[in-house]
């Protein structure tokens, strides 16, 4: 079991050649969907232009790709300069609530419906603090160098503007009504290494997540399936993105076309993916269910691991947090989505489906599984075997 990046080259292995939306998935089991460009998939495309959050959609798709601009410029003077060793951490930090200030500037641009509710972490407390004028100002000549460069807006943050816009993202979300779900950067340590993150949005709707999307600036256009999670694809930085219903697509971050998403299909000696961080995941945990299923993990950071999933990188994410962790709505809401509307499923390690409806936490049983339908029986009970059996081992110490 060694552990991976996802940046160096490999030779790819074939393109996915089935594409469909999972509400179709068993009409279409047995004749795939055609590679993109095709006739076939113009229908599907037809039929997603009947989906009922489409404006949502193009919205929360326009902000995680604005975000993630940002990001990325701020990732590659990390990168450059070294700053990550020295483990100052507060480029990240501009970087976070710029990329929480455009999503939610793009989100109240763009979507009229309804009373605007944002779950995600930042709040202004710490920048109204003495002492962060200079960070503040950072921020705020980030925040409009990107508007400006990118041309999206004719607008201009005040410092005030900028402490206002970053507490709308103070909503704890719950069961009811619209709240927009947002990891302005998932993968922090990722990020700051010049690894995977992705900046990744979800929209809740009564409880539900209805849809999500997650720009990945540094994950291959191309298959990851391999073990060490790289790719000799040129092109990186892609944008997943589905809504409930209507299927996952994957594009370029450029603006390439979309094209559907792979479901899950792979067989069981595919690789699976964990956390590159052994703190985010028991690493020993997953070790013993590999055995089992042979397979190799392919670790990287954030949630590009659903999308490389729902694509058919590999078959499995498993995430075992240490004893007392309590994972948060917003670094699975989009990832969650994306795979369950590629035809996967999603579920804690007792099989219950993940609930978003209870705040800003997860109320999990010990750990998050992702996988295919056919997968799932035989893996939930290694799963299940493989946590009696670490539970036993620690009650004999
Ligand atoms: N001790 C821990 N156990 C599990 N997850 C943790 C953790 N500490 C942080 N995390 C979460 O793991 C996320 C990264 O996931 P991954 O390991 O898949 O890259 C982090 O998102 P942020 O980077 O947005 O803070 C953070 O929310
Ligand atoms: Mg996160």
């Amino acid at each position: 079991l060694t552990p991976s990046r996802a940046r160096l080259p490999y030779p790819p292995p074939p393109f996915p050649t089935c594409c469909r939306p999972s509400s179709a998935a068993a009409a279409h089991a047995a004749h795939p969907l055609p590679r993109r460009g095709s006739p076939r998939l113009l229908a599907v495309r037809a039929m997603a232009s009947g989906n009922p959050y489409a404006a949502e959609l193009a919205a929360a798709k326009k902000a995680v790709t604005l975000a993630a601009r940002l990001c990325q410029a701020v990732q590659q003077d990390i990168v450059h300069s070294g700053i990550q060793s020295k483990a100052d951490k507060s480029p990240v930090t501009v970087a976070d609530y710029g990329s929480q200030i455009l999503v939610s500037l793009v989100l109240k641009m763009e979507v009229s419906t309804g009373p605007f509710s944002l779950v995600a972490e930042e709040d202004s407390e710490e920048l109204r603090k003495d002492g962060a004028e200079e960070i503040l100002e950072e921020i705020t000549d980030l925040v409009n160098e990107t508007i400006s460069d990118t041309g999206s807006y004719n607008i201009s943050f005040t410092k005030e503007g900028i402490l206002s816009a970053i507490d709308d993202g103070k909503s704890k979300g719950g069961p009811s009504g619209r709240h927009w779900v947002l990891d302005t950067i998932d993968g922090t340590k990722g990020f700051l290494r010049g690894d995977q993150y992705a900046v990744a949005l979800a929209l809740l709707d009564e409880g539900k997540v209805v849809l999500g999307v997650l720009a990945c600036p540094n994950l291959p256009l191309s298959s990851i399936s391999n073990q060490n999670g790289s790719s000799s694809g040129d092109q990186v930085g892609a944008l997943f993105s589905a809504t409930i219903g209507c299927g996952a697509e994957v594009e370029s971050l450029d603006g390439s076309p979309p094209q559907n998403v792979c479901s899950i299909d792979n067989p069981v000696n595919a690789s699976f993916f964990e956390s590159y961080e052994s703190a985010h995941s028991m690493h020993d945990l997953t070790g013993s269910i590999a055995e089992v299923h042979k397979t190799p993990p392919v670790r990287i950071d954030s949630q590009a691991k659903y999308g490389a999933l729902a694509r058919g990188d590999g078959a499995i994410y498993l995430r075992f947090p240490h004893k007392g962790y309590k994972e948060k709505i917003w670094d699975h809401a989009a990832g969650s989505i994306v795979v369950t509307e590629s035809g996967g499923i999603v579920t804690d390690a007792a099989g219950n489906d993940l609930d978003f409806s209870k705040g800003r936490f997860l109320d999990l049983d010990t750990g998050v599984i992702a996988t295919n339908k056919q997968l799932m029986p035989s893996l939930l009970k290694a799963v299940q075997d493989a946590i009696k059996e670490k539970n036993q081992a620690a009650s004999l110490l």
